[in-house]
C-alpha cells in the first residue's frame, strides 16, 4: 500500500468520528443485531418479541389469555390479561414511567433478577424498545387497579407522557399494537399463515394458557379466527404434525419431567417424539417458550438420552449392530418437539437461536433418559420397530461411506447401463427423453414410434414394489429400480446427484387403467422420497396416452378423455357407418403411428408435468401417503379423478 493512501486514510479520523449512538438510535441504524435481518423472518420476530413477554407473564401465573390480532392495515396487537407493565414513576429516572423506560431504554426489563419472574423467555430487557424502535407507530394500553393507562411512540420516541384514558373496571393486563416502520422493513407484510402457526405453536407449549387468534387479512388458506388451548401438549402437537404417516409407535414417546431446583427455581422438560419411514426427522424445541432454530444444550441431552435409551435396549435384546447407531441415525429419523423451562437461560444472540446454558444438557438427559428406558421395554412392539429401523439407517449409512471408499478407488469408473434399456444415440443431455414403460408389450410399439436420437426407453416390469412402505434396504436391492437408477445415472436418497442425470425429461407412460395409475403413483412417490430434487427442477412428467380411439370407416381418432370422446361422437368422424368406440386397455394395443402420434412426438402429444406445491410441504406428504400408504382405494380414488384433467399435477 502506498504512503499516500495510507495518509489519506487516517486524517480525519479523531475524536470527532467517533459516534455514540443514544436511545433507540443503535436498534434503527442495525436491526440485524437485535433481530437478526430486515428480511421476512426479523419482521414476523417483532411478534414473536411482544408475544413472549405476554408469554412470560403466563408461564409465571399471572395471565392465562392472550389475544393477536392482525389488523387490516397490517399493524398486530397482542393483549394479554396479567400484572401489566408498571406505569408508576421509576425510581432511577425521575419524571419517566416505568412503562416509558421499558419502551424506550435497552436493557431495562423485570426479568434480571428472577423477582418478578421465574422462567422467562424474556432476559435481555431488549425485546419490546426493539419492536418500539422499529414500528412507525405504537400504542401501549395498561389496566391496572380499574384503570385504563395509554402511551404512544412513534419510531421509539414517546408522542407523550403516560395518561390515563378512562376505567377499566373489569379489565387487566397489557395490551401492545404496533404497525412496522417501512423505512426498515420496505413493503414486507406479515404473512396471516406465520402468525397463526406461531400463535398456535405458543399455546402448545404452555397448556395452561389461552391464546386467541384474529386475522382481518383473509389469505384464502388460514383461518381468520382461533381459539388454541391445548391441554394435551405437546404429544398433541407432534400427533397433529405428523398427520396421517404412518409411525412405528402409535403414540408418540412423550412426557414431562420437574428439574430439580435451578438457582432455587424448579424447571421442567416437555418432550414428544416419534418415527416415521415416510418423512425426513426434524426437531423443534424450545426453552421458556422460545424457539431454538440452532438447538443447543437442552437438543444435546435430549439426544444423549434417546441415544444411549436405544442402545441400551438394543444390547438388552441382543441386537449386536445397535451399538453402530450414531445422533446422526437419530436426528434424520426422529420427529422431535423438546421444550423446557429453566430459570435464567442463555441464549446465543437477541433472536435465542440456540441455547447456550450447560445445566441444561445433564437436566435434559437426565429426565428423559429413565423415561424412555421404561417406555422401551414397556411396549416391545413399536421398541422393535424404531430399533430395526434405525439400524437399518446406521447400516445404509455405513454401506454409503464404504461404497463412496470403493468408488474413488476405482477411478476409471465405466458407465453401466441394464440390458433392458433401449436407449437414445444423442450424446448430449438436452432435449433428450427417458419413457418409463410399462411392460414389455408397449415397449414394443414404443420402440417404433420414438426417435432415436432423442428418446430411450426403459420397460419396467411388473409392479414395482409399494416403496413407500418398504425399509430402503429393500429398495436398492429391487431389481426394477436399480435398474431404473442405473438408467437415470444419478443415484438415490442421500446419494443422489442430479448433475449426473442423463436425461432431460423423465416421462412415465403407463396404460390409462387402474394398474396403470398404480403403478405411476409408485413411481411418483419413489421419485419424490428418493429423487426429489429431479421433480423440483421440473423433470419429471407423466405421458397422457388416449383413453378412446373412435372409427369410423377409414377415419380414426383418439380422445383423451369422455368430453372429447362425446364431442367427436356428435359431430362425426366424416367417415362413413357407425362410429365404432374402443376403451383402452394399454399402451400395446396402440400401434407403433398410433402411439408417436398421440403420446411421444412432442409436436402433438400431451404432457402433465409432475410439480410440488412448496407452500404446502405437510400437505404433500400428506397427500403422498395419501396416495401410496395403506389404502389403495383412496389412492386409485384420487388418481382417477384427478390425474387425467390437470396440467399440472401436483403431487
Ligand atoms: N405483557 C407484559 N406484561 C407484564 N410485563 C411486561 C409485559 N411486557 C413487558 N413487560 C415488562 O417489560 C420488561 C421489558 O420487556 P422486554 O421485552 O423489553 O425485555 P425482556 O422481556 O425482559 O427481555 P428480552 O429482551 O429477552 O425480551 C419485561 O422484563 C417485563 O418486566
Ligand atoms: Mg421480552
Ligand atoms: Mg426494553
Amino acid at each position: 500500500m502506498s504512503e499516500d493512501l495510507l495518509a489519506g486514510a487516517d486524517q480525519s479520523y479523531d475524536a470527532s468520528s467517533i459516534e455514540v449512538l443514544e436511545g433507540l438510535e443503535p436498534v434503527r441504524k442495525r436491526p440485524g443485531m437485535y433481530i437478526g435481518g430486515t428480511d421476512e423472518r426479523a419482521l414476523h420476530h417483532l411478534v414473536a418479541e411482544i408475544l413472549d413477554n405476554s408469554m412470560d407473564e403466563a408461564v409465571a401465573g399471572h395471565a392465562n389469555r392472550i389475544e393477536l390480532i392482525l389488523h387490516a392495515d397490517y399493524s398486530v396487537t397482542v393483549t394479554d390479561n396479567g400484572r401489566g407493565i408498571p406505569i408508576d414513576p421509576h425510581p432511577k429516572f425521575p419524571g419517566k414511567s416505568a412503562l416509558e423506560v421499558i419502551l424506550c431504554t435497552l436493557h431495562a426489563g423485570g426479568k434480571f433478577s428472577g423477582k418478578a419472574y421465574q422462567t422467562s423467555g424474556g432476559l435481555h430487557g431488549v425485546g419490546s424498545s426493539v419492536v418500539n424502535a422499529l414500528s412507525e407507530s405504537m400504542i401501549v394500553q395498561v389496566a391496572k387497579n380499574k384503570e385504563l393507562f395509554e402511551q404512544r411512540f412513534s419510531r421509539g420516541i414517546p408522542e407523550g407522557p403516560v395518561e390515563k384514558i378512562g376505567a377499566a373496571p373489569n379489565r387487566r393486563g397489557t395490551s401492545v399494537k404496533f404497525h412496522a416502520d417501512a423505512e426498515i422493513f420496505g413493503s414486507l407484510r406479515f404473512k396471516p399463515k406465520r402468525l397463526f402457526t406461531l400463535a398456535r405453536s405458543k399455546a402448545y407449549l404452555f397448556s395452561g394458557v389461552e391464546i386467541r387468534w384474529k386475522s382481518e387479512i383473509d389469505d384464502g388458506e388460514t383461518p381468520t379466527e382461533a381459539t388454541f388451548r391445548f391441554p394435551g401438549g405437546l404429544a398433541d402437537y407432534l400427533t397433529e404434525t405428523l398427520g396421517s404417516a404412518s409411525t412405528y409407535s402409535d403414540r408418540p414417546f412423550a412426557g414431562t419431567v420437574e428439574f430439580q431446583p435451578r438457582f432455587g427455581v424448579p424447571g421442567k422438560v416437555e418432550w414428544a417424539i416419534n418415527w416415521t419411514p415416510s418423512r425426513d426427522g426434524f426437531i423443534q424445541s424450545y426453552c421458556n417458550t422460545v424457539p431454538t432454530p440452532e438447538g443447543g444444550t437442552h437438543e444435546a441431552g435430549f439426544w444423549a438420552a434417546i441415544l444411549k435409551g436405544i442402545r441400551a435396549y438394543g444390547e438388552l435384546v441382543g441386537n449386536r449392530k445397535a451399538k453402530d447407531i450414531t445422533r446422526d441415525d437419530l436426528i434424520t429419523g426422529g420427529c422431535a418437539l423438546v421444550s423446557c423451562f429453566i430459570a435464567d437461560p442463555e441464549f446465543v444472540g437477541q433472536t435465542k437461536d440456540r441455547l447456550a446454558t450447560s445445566d441444561a444438557t445433564r437436566l435434559v438427559e437426565n429426565a428423559v433418559r429413565d423415561h424412555f428406558d421404561h417406555w422401551l421395554s414397556a411396549d416391545t412392539k413399536s421398541a422393535g420397530a424404531i430399533l430395526d429401523f434405525l439400524v437399518l439407517r446406521a447400516e445404509e449409512r455405513m454401506r454409503r461411506r464404504q461404497e463412496k471408499e470403493t468408488a474413488r478407488k476405482s477411478a476409471t469408473k465405466k458407465l453401466r447401463l441394464p440390458g433392458k434399456l433401449t436407449d437414445c444415440s444423442s450424446k448430449d443431455r438436452a432435449n433428450t427423453e427417458l419413457f418409463i414403460v410399462e411392460g414389455d408389450s408397449a415397449g414394443g410399439s414404443a420402440k417404433g414410434a420414438r426417435f432415436r436420437e432423442t428418446q430411450a426407453l426403459l420397460p419396467l416390469k411388473g409392479k414395482i414394489l409399494n416403496v413407500l412402505g418398504a425399509a430402503s434396504g429393500k429398495l436398492s436391492s429391487n431389481q426394477e429400480i436399480s435398474d431404473l437408477c442405473e438408467a437415470l445415472g444419478t443415484g438415490m436418497g442421500t446419494r443422489f446427484n442430479l448433475d449426473d442425470l442423463r436425461y432431460e425429461r423423465i416421462i412415465i407412460m403407463t396404460d390409462a387403467d387402474v394398474d396403470g395409475a398404480h403403478i405411476a403413483s409408485l413411481l411418483m412417490t419413489f421419485f419424490y422420497t428418493q429423487m426429489r430434487p429431479l421433480i423440483d427442477q421440473g423433470h419429471l412428467y407423466l405421458a397422457c396416452p388416449p383413453l378412446y380411439r373412435l372409427t369410423q370407416g377409414a377415419k380414426r381418432v383418439y380422445c383423451l378423455d369422455e368430453a372429447e370422446r362425446d364431442a367427436w361422437l356428435d359431430k362425426g368422424l366424416g367417415g362413413k357407418g357407425k362410429i365404432d368406440v374402443s376403451r383402452f386397455k394399454g399402451l400395446g394395443e396402440m400401434d407403433a403411428k398410433d402411439l408417436k402420434e398421440t403420446t411421444m412426438d412432442p409436436a402433438t402429444r400431451k404432457l402433465i408435468r409432475v410439480t410440488i406445491d412448496e407452500d404446502e410441504p405437510g400437505e404433500t406428504a400428506d397427500l403422498v401417503e395419501r396416495l401410496m400408504g395403506k389404502k389403495p382405494e383412496l389412492r386409485f380414488q384420487y388418481i382417477q379423478e384427478n390425474a387425467r384433467f390437470v396440467e399440472e399435477l401436483d403431487v
